[in-house]
């Protein structure tokens, strides 16, 4: 039984079927919770503003939205000193952290989840300035999400992901790059870089990575142009044992802490939506933020 539950949502995310869920949702969460409180976000940036203002009130704060709401709340919630637990309920399009922590993406299952109340402490990474739930992105990821069509975004949802991933692949621009490690500096070119906390992008698992969200460790993969064809296999589901730690084609490794830095400034992509340009420093704060978690994640 939770105290004071706050209810977060984006009537803007996902494909706009948000309101008809909030029913669903308050019947099952009414039971679990003396007081629950709804909070529409009205603007981008507002989720956060609540987070921050109002997150030390609740004892439980659910995000009902996509990857990019919850990385508004995380940045809300990451710097208070008695943060919330917090839940999240699958109402974007692609909703890769939830799978991550094993949220079924039926809503009303969700919810379920979120009354049968099992939580776990997960890692939070933060890049420059901002805290990040599922990944830090450069090249092709960027131009890929800057790609996607608002409108065919709501039309196909994930599909538009998938599309305009593809459309981006062929049109991938090389650029010259150097990453600091903790034991290590590397200096050479690549199409993409991702620094991954979460397990899925773009709804997709990614292969060959860590078992669990709190080891302390991101997954950080550098892409070469001679991985795109294996990225093209990857965003449709095949061929994943390419992905093999010596594959030429790509660099993997774990680490808690990497500087990169970049010939031109470059936009990142956190979760999603571009923020902040290079160079960037990104470190993992281990078990930094409690979730609700699912039974198999
Ligand atoms: N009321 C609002 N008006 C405009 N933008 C909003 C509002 N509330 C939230 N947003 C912004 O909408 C963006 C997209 O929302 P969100 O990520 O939740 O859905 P999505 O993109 O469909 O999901 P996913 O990232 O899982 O694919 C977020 O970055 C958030 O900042």
């Amino acid at each position: 039984m939770y105290e004071r539950v706050l209810l977060l949502y984006n009537g803007n995310a996902g494909q706009r079927e948000i309101e008809r869920h909030l029913e669903t949702i308050t019947g099952v969460l009414a039971a679990k919770a003396d007081e629950l409180t709804l909070k529409r976000t009205k603007r981008k940036g507002h989720a956060e503003e609540i987070c921050r203002e109002h997150g030390e009130d609740a004892d439980l704060v659910c995000i009902l939205g996509g990857d990019g709401t919850v990385h508004e709340c995380i940045n809300g919630l990451a710097e208070l000193k008695d943060p919330p637990i917090a839940a999240i309920l699958p109402g974007g399009t692609c909703n890769d952290f939830s799978r991550s922590l094993g949220i079924p993406q039926n809503m009303k299952q969700a919810a379920e989840t979120i009354a049968e109340g099992k939580t776990e402490k997960v890692d939070i990474l933060k890049a420059n300035d901002r805290w990040v739930s599922n990944f830090v992105g450069l090249g092709l990821i960027t131009d890929a999400s800057q790609n996607i069509d608002d409108q065919l975004k709501g039309t196909f949802g994930r599909l538009s992901y998938y599309l305009s991933a593809f459309k981006t692949a062929r049109e991938a621009k090389l650029f010259g790059y150097s990453l600091k490690l903790p034991d290590r500096k590397i200096t050479d070119q690549a199409v993409m870089i991702l620094a991954a906390n979460g397990n899925y992008i773009g709804t997709n698992q990614l292969p060959a990575l860590h078992e669990n969200l709190n080891d302390g460790q991101m997954n950080f993969f550098v892409l070469r142009e001679a991985g795109l064809s294996l990225l093209r296999n990857f965003l449709q589901n095949k061929d994943l044992n390419e992905w093999d730690r010596n594959n030429p084609a790509f660099d993997f490794l774990e680490t808690d802490e990497v500087e990169i830095e970049t010939e031109e400034p470059m936009k990142l992509d956190m979760d999603g939506e571009v923020y902040e340009e290079t160079p960037v420093k990104i470190k993992v704060y281990r078990e930094h933020l409690t979730f609700i978690r699912g039974e198999e994640h």
